[in-house]
């Protein structure tokens, strides 16, 4: 037997021509082998390895086939495979058979020129392929393939093939190594074929055709090495082309996933637009303004309904802020800052207009790091009066009962309003904006029509030239963008019950005309028509503003104003109304707790200090949404000084500078030494964020004597 001493490989293929052991290839040797095979055949006790010449494992191969009882004899020609287990295993090396397919293609001609056999064989022995022509194998019965047969040594003996997957590297037999005879006049060059792995998978064999007996020097010198080189060069080039093929598959595999995804990526994409389109019509379909910010108030979109309310062109919109239609004391921020989804209710400046908006906030936070991405504000297309009336179904909700004081003057205003709900005169309602004037204006219509209509119009909350067809409604086709069946307007709408006409110092002079006219007639014509049609209702009307001096400067008619004017009401604001700050602030905090069923937390003394002194310019509404963000922000059961928005914290410094310098009444009372002190204490504490050891520090005292100045002055930290 021949084989490569070392690992197959170009360096291998070049050195096996130098491995070769001309003796190996000699006529002797082949002689000699054919000898002891003879031998070996004819006597059982024989032991071929003690011949010389004989390989050793050759001979260990032969013992073992005649152990098996393997025929010297005969071949094998029938698979003892079913077709099932044939096709899988041919199935499984399917590649391989193709790769081998192509490259004798390739070789063809020298294969025939040369007279050999090919044939592939799997790990088992399982003929995979054979090329060549197998007809002068005189022993061989009529086979055109051989394809199919499992030959080991179980069946044929020892053969190259089975050594080579044996032994794990290429082998060579000369023709009476063969156990089986009808070889015994061929030579055979086995090289194995590994896996990526590095385990064999399959052998490629060279058979050569039968030579003479004993072939010429010459003829085995020539065709030993070159079947056995060209066999595990093939072998070579078979590995890197299956692995090539592999990384080929493997290759297009991932560009048919890349593609997969590319797809899915277009069909979300299209979805996505689709969506976002489907979104948006949504949005510009909606009567309730809607606009998204980013952290910093900066409008990132707006619907046509946002735009019409902010009075904003789709131009300008990105350049826009929130905090620039907010108030200076607004909450709106800071509470879409704590994440919290919540409506309030707002003053919204748009140019010279102030309207009251509620605002549903809705932040969208980072999964990550709970930090405000983004925030969607949402604000009713009406003013806030209008959507309670709204939501309410044109009743009032509030009655007189749910309107809270402790104060005298309040109570007294109370009590005239009773006794006014039982005149059907009209009634003026005068007070700073977010007194109340509407809670009153419900709470008379539900003690003087309850089953009737609540009509609520805000006369500074629209267009000047919508206000009529709001108020006295229109006939089909009498403007552009009018409803072709026309509509009812507020006054027509609020028959049998109460037309609540706020903010009625903003009515254009030439409609406060008509509406006095309707007043004393009792009935109304609408815009483009041609009727006139009975109407019977309760006028309430409110402003915040100071009407007798509006007639005196021409800017409300006189008339109009005595007939609203006969019975008014005056709601004094929060500032003047003493204790019901810290009744209202209990009242609003309470309510809010119960709506979400939450714990009622109580106010500090700390904090309650803090609200009393603060000035309310937006009065109950103000206080409402600032006990709101309270609640939102506290931890624990105590509402703190902290809790509070910051323009509390500011205004509410103990000692301003100004007031000292301007001379303020109660600056007596500041300037005396204690109650600088303590100012300065909490001052400290509220810089400290209550913080004892730091607000000392602050102070410049040691921390032992703030604790016992805490005690003195009762102050809560
Ligand atoms: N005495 C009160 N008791 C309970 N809630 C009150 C009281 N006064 C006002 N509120 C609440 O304060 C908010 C503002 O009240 P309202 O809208 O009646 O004020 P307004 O004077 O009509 O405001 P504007 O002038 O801006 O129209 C409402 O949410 C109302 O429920």
């Amino acid at each position: 037997m021949t084989f490569m001493k070392h690992d197959q490989g170009t360096s291998g293929i070049q050195e096996i021509y130098c491995t070769i052991n001309r003796e190996l290839l000699s006529r002797e040797r082949w002689q000699a082998i054919l000898r002891c095979k003879q031998d070996f055949l004819q006597n059982e006790a024989e032991d071929p390895s003690k011949y010389p010449y004989m390989d050793q494992e050759v001979a260990a191969s032969w013992i073992r086939s005649r152990r098996r009882g393997v025929n010297p004899y005969s071949v094998v020609t029938n698979s003892n495979l079913t077709p099932e287990e044939l096709a899988g295993i041919l199935n499984k090396n399917r590649r391989l058979i193709d790769a081998t397919r192509s490259l004798a293609d390739s070789f063809k001609e020298i294969i025939m020129a040369c007279g050999y056999i090919l044939y592939l064989f799997d790990k088992n022995g399982v003929i995979l392929l054979n090329e060549g022509s197998l007809e002068s194998f005189a022993s061989l019965p009529e086979f055109d393939s051989r394809t199919g047969l499992l030959v080991n040594e179980d069946s044929e003996g020892t053969t190259a093939h089975e050594l080579c997957l044996r032994l794990k590297r290429p082998v060579q037999l000369l023709g009476p190594e063969h156990y089986c005879v009808a070889f015994q006049n061929s030579i055979a060059s086995a090289a194995p074929i590994k896996n990526n792995n590095g385990q064999i998978q399959a052998a490629l064999v060279f058979v050569s055709q039968p030579l003479l007996n004993t072939p010429e020097e010459e003829t085995l010198r020539k065709i030993g090495p070159h079947s056995l080189g060209l066999v595990t060069a093939l072998a070579v080039v078979l590995e890197t082309q299956l692995r090539l093929n592999m990384a080929g598959n493997l290759l297009s595999e991932a560009n048919e996933q890349v593609s997969i995804y590319q797809r899915q990526i277009q069909i979300a994409n299209d979805k996505f637009i689709t969506i976002h389109s489907a979104l948006d019509t949504a949005l510009n379909c909606m009567d309730e303004g809607v606009v998204t910010i980013d952290p910093n108030g900066q409008i990132l979109h707006i619907n046509p309904a946002g735009m019409r309310i902010l009075k904003l062109r789709p131009d300008e919109v990105s350049s826009r802020n929130i905090n620039e239609f907010l108030g200076s004391n607004s909450c709106l921020m800071l509470l879409a800052k704590k994440g919290e989804n919540i409506t309030v209710e707002e003053r919204l400046l748009v140019g010279n207009d102030r309207y009251f908006y509620h605002i549903n906030i809705r932040p969208v936070v980072q999964q990550s790091t709970q930090d405000l991405e983004l925030a969607v504000l949402k604000f009713s297309s009406e003013k806030v009066s209008a959507q309670q009336n709204n939501k309410s179904g044109s009743m009032a909700v509030c009655t007189f009962e749910g309107i809270v004081s402790e104060n005298k003057d309040f109570i007294k205003g109370l009590e005239l309003a009773k006794r006014f709900a039982r005149s059907p005169e009209n009634i003026l309602v005068t007070g700073e904006s977010g007194t109340g004037k509407e809670l009153y204006a419900q709470a008379i219509h539900n003690v003087r029509c309850p089953q009737g209509p609540f009509m609520a119009v805000n006369c500074a909350a629209m267009p000047r030239e919508l206000i009529e067809s709001e108020l006295f409604g229109y006939e089909g086709g009498s403007f552009t963008g009018a409803e072709r069946s026309g509509r009812p307007g507020k006054i027509e709408l609020a028959h049998g019950g109460t037309l609540f006409l706020d903010e009625i110092g903003d009515m254009p002079l030439e409609l406060q005309a008509v509406l006095l006219r309707t007043l004393e007639d009792k009935q109304i014509m609408r815009v483009g028509g041609s009727r006139y049609k009975k109407v019977d209702f309760y006028l309430i009307a409110a402003t915040n503003k100071n009407l007798y001096q509006m007639v005196k400067e021409n800017l409300f008619r006189e008339d109009l104003y005595y007939r609203l004017s006969v019975l008014t009401l005056t709601i004094p604001p929060l500032r003047e109304r003493g204790n019901d700050i810290k009744l209202l602030s209990e009242h609003f905090i309470e309510n809010y707790c119960r709506k979400h069923g939450w714990n009622i937390p109580r106010l500090s003394p700390a904090a309650q200090k803090k609200i009393t002194e603060y000035q309310w310019p937006g009065n109950v509404r103000q206080l409402q949404n600032t006990m709101i963000y309270a609640v939102n922000t506290v931890q624990g059961d105590v509402i703190k000084p902290e809790n509070l928005p910051d323009f509390i914290l500011m205004e509410t410094c103990p000692l301003k500078v100004e007031d000292i310098k301007n001379g303020n009444k109660h600056v007596g009372d500041m300037l005396c030494l204690e109650n600088l002190e303590k100012a300065a204490i909490e001052t400290a504490l509220l810089h400290a964020n209550n913080y004892v050891p730091d607000a000392a520090e602050i102070l410049g005292i040691s921390r032992s004597t703030l604790y016992r100045k805490l005690k003195d002055y009762d102050i809560e930290y």
